[in-house]
């Protein structure tokens, strides 16, 4: 059991394991601001030597893991053998997200969610994509609209800037396609999370793509209320996301959207850390999209894990 987090000191320490990488970066701008972190920095020429990290571990309060899966299950395992030495470790990655001992770091998930994560020692932060369709789907599940055997469909775009520094490069050399779809063989890494958290039964289908721009993503679920449980109207469905999300201060649902906005661009909430929701839909078609927007790198990476940090650290 790791007992090391000193919560009654006046500063707190965090290690970013990737720190000059794109998630890395966002989490070290956030944190600058925030006075009672303070942000220990590994010498860049040793970042990937494996006692200098084990050093840097031991040092903190909590390390914050930006790196690929294999690397963030590699420094785990370097935790591990700190023992009582070990800091928290909020893992960015995917490499933890439905693994056992593991607290999904979505706050605003489920009531309870953030003491869970407060209380938490290891919290695994949740992807991008379903960031928005774990949003949009569960209130409807656990208010019975939507049976938790519903074949569901997430569509989903990208900015190119959630594929990491590689994707962001050949973008940003001209080498990428202007827009595509991916994730085509049905088995993108997020679809373990998005089917767990959503509460569904039946393994969605997710059909993510990627476009020209730098960062901004819009995640929607389309559809047909003459299926869904007691023929709820747009209306109803906006109501019980409304009031899911009533105390949540970084998610908001944008009630009355349907038959006022036809279009929805993906980089309205760049730079923030939130997270919007909208009901679509036409009564007399019993058609509706849902749809979630923010900023990949904000909600949907290092947003959600400032929000982790100062749970685990007791700073809210
Ligand atoms: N970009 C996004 O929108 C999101 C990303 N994530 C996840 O966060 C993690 C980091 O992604 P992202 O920031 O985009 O990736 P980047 O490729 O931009 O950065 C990864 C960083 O990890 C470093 N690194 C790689 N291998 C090791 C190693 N063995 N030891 C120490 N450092 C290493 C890299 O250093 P170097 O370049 O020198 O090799 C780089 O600084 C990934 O697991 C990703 O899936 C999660 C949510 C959203
Ligand atoms: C555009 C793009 O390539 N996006 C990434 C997901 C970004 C993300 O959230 O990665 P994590 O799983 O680490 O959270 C992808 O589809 O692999």
């Amino acid at each position: 059991m790791v007992t090391k987090v000193s919560q009654k000191a006046k500063t707190a320490t965090v290690f970013i394991d990737g720190e000059a990488g794109t998630t890395g970066l966002e989490i070290r701008e956030r944190l600058a601001a925030i006075r009672s972190v303070n942000v220990k920095s590994i010498d860049p020429g040793l970042r990937k030597d494996k006692a200098a990290r084990a050093d840097m571990m031991r040092d903190v309060d909590l390390t914050v893991l930006c790196l690929p899966d294999d690397a963030a299950r590699e420094a785990v395992a370097l935790a591990d053998t700190l023992g009582a030495d070990a800091p928290k470790i909020i893992d960015a990655s995917t490499a933890h997200r439905i693994a056992p001992g593991w607290v999904y770091g979505f706050a605003e998930m489920a009531p309870g969610q953030a003491d869970a994560i407060r209380g938490a020692t290891r919290v695994a932060n949740p992807g991008c994509y379903p960031t928005g369709g774990i949003a949009l789907i569960r209130p409807l599940v656990e208010a019975g609209i939507m049976p938790a055997d519903y074949p569901v469909t997430v569509n989903a775009v990208s900015g190119y800037s959630g594929g990491g520094r590689s994707m962001i490069e050949a973008y940003e050399a001209g080498s990428a396609p202007s827009f595509e779809l991916y994730g085509l063989g049905l088995e993108h890494k997020h679809v373990p999370e998005l089917h767990k958290y959503s509460g569904l039964v039946r393994r969605p289908i997710f059909v993510p793509s990627v476009g020209n721009y730098h960062k901004g993503m819009l995640v929607s679920v389309p559809l047909h209320l003459d299926t869904l449980t007691g023929n709820p109207s747009v209306a109803d469905i906006e109501a019980v996301l409304a009031n899911y999300y009533k105390t949540a201060e970084l998610v908001s649902v944008v009630t009355g959207s349907a038959g006022k906005i036809a279009r929805l661009e993906t980089e309205a909430l760049n730079d923030t850390d939130r997270l919007e929701l909208f009901v679509f839909g036409k009564p007399e078609l019993k058609q509706a999209v849902l749809v979630a927007r923010l900023d990949n790198l904000g909600k949907g990476a290092a947003g959600a894990a400032v929000q982790n940090i100062k749970l685990m650290l007791g700073l809210n």
